[in-house]
């Protein structure tokens, strides 16, 4: 299986105060073609500040990303990846969604020849080509998260980082949105996800990274850390809510 994104002893360090702070220590791990690691751990516990790092918002202290084997921050040719961050804001509510995406394939310097039809791609790909004339100002939280979803594939990356992909959503749209998110696994992407949503890690994960105190704590399938931890019940099997709760405390910073 290819590895589309390799992480190796990533660490941050930030002083605040004259005192050192390790938000995260010596992380490693891959990401492979059409595979979803999901990262899971307490507030505080070093996800953000590892996917900031992914993302290339924010430098390592020390350590090394590699993006299709290309270090992320030597090369001048990084390639693409797609950040879904969510949420109400980053589109121009008073134009429509085709245009708001205009917008963003620019950004991404997509060329003019090829600008609509990979606004046309994308917009399909989340269901959206129906309202692709509507303004977003109109659009649902569900048609919102979903043009993020689509502005983040723009230009087709290997790696998408999708951070809380359903928050706020209710149950139908949420699952609408993991669909996407399958389909998107299945055409090859690989995906890096954050959430704290243990019912949508469960459904979505190929593998899970429990990061405590900016350190990876374990790591495996749902199946391993629902083994881990220890939870059995005589009439059905655990869920992974439960075995992350028994496992929590040791996840919590020392
Ligand atoms: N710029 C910064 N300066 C100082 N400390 C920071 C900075 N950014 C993050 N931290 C600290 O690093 C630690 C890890 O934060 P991070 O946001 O990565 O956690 P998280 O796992 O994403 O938490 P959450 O689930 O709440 O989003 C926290 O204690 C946070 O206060």
């Amino acid at each position: 299986m290819a590895t589309i994104l390799s992480v190796q002893h990533l660490s941050k360090t930030f002083s605040e105060h004259g005192k050192d702070f390790h938000a995260v220590e010596d992380i490693s791990f891959t990401i492979n073609k059409g595979e979803i690691v999901s990262l899971l751990g307490p507030n505080g516990a070093g996800k953000t500040t590892t996917v900031s790092m992914v993302g290339g918002y924010l430098m390592p202290t020390t350590g090394k990303i590699f993006i299709n084997g290309i270090d992320r921050f030597k090369s001048k040719s990084i390639p693409n990846i797609g950040v879904m961050f969510g949420g109400d804001l980053g589109f121009y509510g008073r134009a429509t969604a085709e245009d708001n995406l205009l917008f963003f394939a620019d950004l991404a310097k997509i060329t003019s020849k090829a600008r609509h039809s990979e606004v046309d791609r994308v917009l399909d790909l989340v269901d959206l080509t129906n309202v692709a004339h509507k303004k977003v100002q109109y659009f649902s939280k569900g048609m919102k998260q979903r043009l993020h979803i689509a502005r983040s594939l723009l230009g087709n990356p290997p790696l998408l980082l999708l951070d809380e992909p359903t928050s706020g959503l209710d149950v139908e749209i949420a699952s609408d949105i993991r669909q996407i998110v399958r389909n998107l696994k299945q055409n090859g992407t690989a995906i890096l996800l954050t959430s704290h949503t243990m019912s949508e890690v469960e459904s979505l994960a190929d593998r899970i990274l429990l990061i405590g105190g900016g350190k990876i704590f374990d790591e495996g399938t749902v199946a391993d850390i629902i083994a881990k931890s220890n939870v059995h019940h005589i009439d059905r099997p655990a869920t992974l809510e439960e075995s992350y709760l028994a496992l929590a405390p040791e996840l919590r910073r020392k």
